[in-house]
Formats: structure tokens, C-alpha cells, sequence
């Protein structure tokens, strides 16, 4: 199965094309969706997806439209709009939807008791707008091996995508890798603090923050070292990285820290289920 299923009867629904919304619009149309096969319904979306449907000639809606029947339904509003969001999407459901929703901790049940049949969970992450995200997944008993796969053309046409096994694992997968860009770039923006105080401008600080994680990741990605060897391989005994890991790894340090960040967003997950 691939993105071709899609087609102008048989269409992708977005409800919701804001920042998520926006980055897997941007990857698949990238990866070949057919813009005549997408159709956005949000009020409001912001100024980039406004130039981007332009670009693209897709559909805009600001409200769900009359006489159309989504083949996939996608749900990409904040979870605390869902509720407002799902009776006016209930006409756009047809025995042949299945309804994905990439919404922070609304379950299923939630989804299923507003709008029935086949229903996927699934976290995204923003990375999926240069098609290099991280999605998990999971489904419903009513999603057939057909939906399945073309929930995974859809979510590998953005980068990198898994079932996983129970529900409870989506909280995992956004805490993990959902929220898990944020901690990059806050490493991003925190490096580059720590290099003007260590004597850079703005700018070079900026730029030789940015191309260590660029470059540190992209080894990772290609490498088949994992990531201990890889910070093993920087690390000179007696060395000017192992002054500066001393601080990081100390019992207090990053690992401790990132261990109870990720704790606090699954945490979040969770308690936005209500
Ligand atoms: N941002 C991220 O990194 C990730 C987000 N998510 C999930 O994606 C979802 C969206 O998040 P995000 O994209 O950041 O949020 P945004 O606020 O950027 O986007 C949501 C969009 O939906 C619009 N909207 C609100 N109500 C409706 C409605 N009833 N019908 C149609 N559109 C509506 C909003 O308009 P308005 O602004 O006017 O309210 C906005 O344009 C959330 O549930 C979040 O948990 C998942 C993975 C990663
Ligand atoms: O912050 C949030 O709630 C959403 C879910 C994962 C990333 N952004």
C-alpha cells in the first residue's frame, strides 16, 4: 500500500493543521501525496500552512465539509480541543475510515466512544516536516491489515515509523521521542549559552552549537557504534571531554535529570487522559 491509495474520492482528512498537522502535510506532500487527495479543515491555521496549501493547491476548509467521506481521518487538534473537535467530524466517517489521531494522551476509548470503527494512536514528532520523524503506534481491533498499512505508508513517508503493543506505550513514545526534539533543541539553545560564555559571539556560538548536534547525529545515524562507543571514541583519558563529562555524568548529572524529564511528560501524558 502506498500514499497512490489516496485519491480525490477517496481522500485524507486533516482536522487541525497547525504545527503537527502542518509538518505531516509538509512530509507528505513531499513524499508524493497527491494534493488533490488532502483536504484541511481548520479555522485559524497559521501563516505557514496557509502558504503551504497555496503552494500545493490543496483544499481548505474552515469547518467540516458536507458529501465527503475520508478514507483516513486525521485527528491533529490539541488534546483539550478534542472534545469540542469530534461531533462535528462524525459525518466524515464511512464504513471504508479508518481515524488517526496523534493527539497527546486522548485514548482510544475516548475516540472510539465519539466516533466508533478503526482507530489508530499514534506520536508523531516534528521532524516528520523534513521527513526524518519517529512515530508510534497503535490500533483498535476494527483496523484491518489493509488500514494498517496504509497508516505505515503514511507515517513512513515522514521518517521512521513502529506498532507498538499496548496503548499504555504511546505515553512512553511521546515522552520519549514526541516531546523528545524539544531536548535537543534545548541542548541546541543551552550549548550555545555556554559557548558565549566561554568566550564566542552569538553567531559562532550559534553556528558551532548547531553543526555539533547536526553532525554528532548524523554520525549516530550512520555509525553502527552505538552511542556510549561513539561518546567513548571523543573522550581522551585525562582529557578536555572527560573534564566536561565528569560534570554531566555526575550522580546528579544529565542522566538523572533526563530520566525524570521524560518521568514528568509521560506523567502529563497521562493525567491529559483524564
Ligand atoms: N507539536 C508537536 O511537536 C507534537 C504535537 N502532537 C499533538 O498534535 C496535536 C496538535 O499539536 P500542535 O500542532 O502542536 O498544535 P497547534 O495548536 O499548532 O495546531 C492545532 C491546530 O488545530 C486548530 N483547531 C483547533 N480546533 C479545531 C477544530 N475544531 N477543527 C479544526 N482545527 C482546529 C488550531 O486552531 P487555533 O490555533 O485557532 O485553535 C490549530 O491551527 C496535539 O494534540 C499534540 O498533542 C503530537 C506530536 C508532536
Ligand atoms: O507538548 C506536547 O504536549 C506535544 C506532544 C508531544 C510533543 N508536543
Amino acid at each position: 500500500m502506498s500514499l497512490s491509495a489516496l485519491t480525490p474520492s477517496s481522500p485524507i482528512i486533516l482536522i487541525g493543521a497547525g504545527k503537527m498537522g502542518g509538518a505531516l502535510l509538509t512530509g507528505w506532500l513531499a513524499g508524493g501525496l497527491d494534493p488533490k487527495a488532502a483536504i484541511v479543515v481548520d479555522p485559524k491555521p497559521p501563516e505557514e500552512t496557509l502558504a503551504l496549501l497555496a503552494a500545493h493547491g490543496v483544499r481548505h476548509e474552515t469547518s467540516a465539509p458536507a458529501g465527503v467521506t475520508a478514507r483516513v481521518l486525521l485527528l491533529a487538534v490539541k488534546p483539550q480541543m478534542m472534545g469540542a473537535a469530534l461531533p462535528a467530524v462524525r459525518d466524515l466517517i464511512g464504513p471504508e475510515t479508518v481515524t488517526i489521531s496523534i493527539a497527546a494522551g486522548t485514548p482510544i476509548a475516548t475516540l472510539e466512544s465519539a466516533l466508533g470503527g478503526a482507530i489508530v494512536r499514534t506520536m508523531p514528532n516534528t521532524p516528520a516536516q523534513v521527513g526524518r520523524g519517529m512515530t508510534g503506534a497503535f490500533a483498535n481491533p476494527a483496523v484491518t491489515t489493509e488500514d494498517r498499512d496504509l497508516v505505515g505508508a503514511l507515517l513512513q513517508a515522514v521518517g521512521e515509523f513502529g506498532w507498538v503493543e499496548t496503548e499504555g506505550l504511546i505515553d512512553t513514545v511521546t515522552a520519549v521521542s514526541g516531546s523528545g526534539p524539544a531536548y535537543v533543541f534545548l541542548l541546541a539553545e543551552t550549548l550555545t549559552a555556554a559557548g558565549i560564555e566561554a568566550g564566542f559571539t552569538p553567531e559562532l556560538a550559534a553556528r558551532f552549537a548547531r553543526q555539533t548536534i547536526v553532525g554528532a547525529g548524523e554520525l549516530l545515524n550512520q555509525s553502527p557504534l552505538p552511542a556510549d562507543v561513539l561518546r567513548k571514541n571523543v573522550t581522551s583519558p585525562g582529557g578536555t571531554t572527560a573534564a566536561a563529562l565528569d560534570v554531566l555524568m555526575a550522580e546528579d548529572g544529565f542522566g538523572p535529570l533526563m530520566v525524570r524529564a521524560v518521568a514528568a511528560a509521560k506523567r502529563r501524558a497521562e493525567e491529559l487522559a483524564g
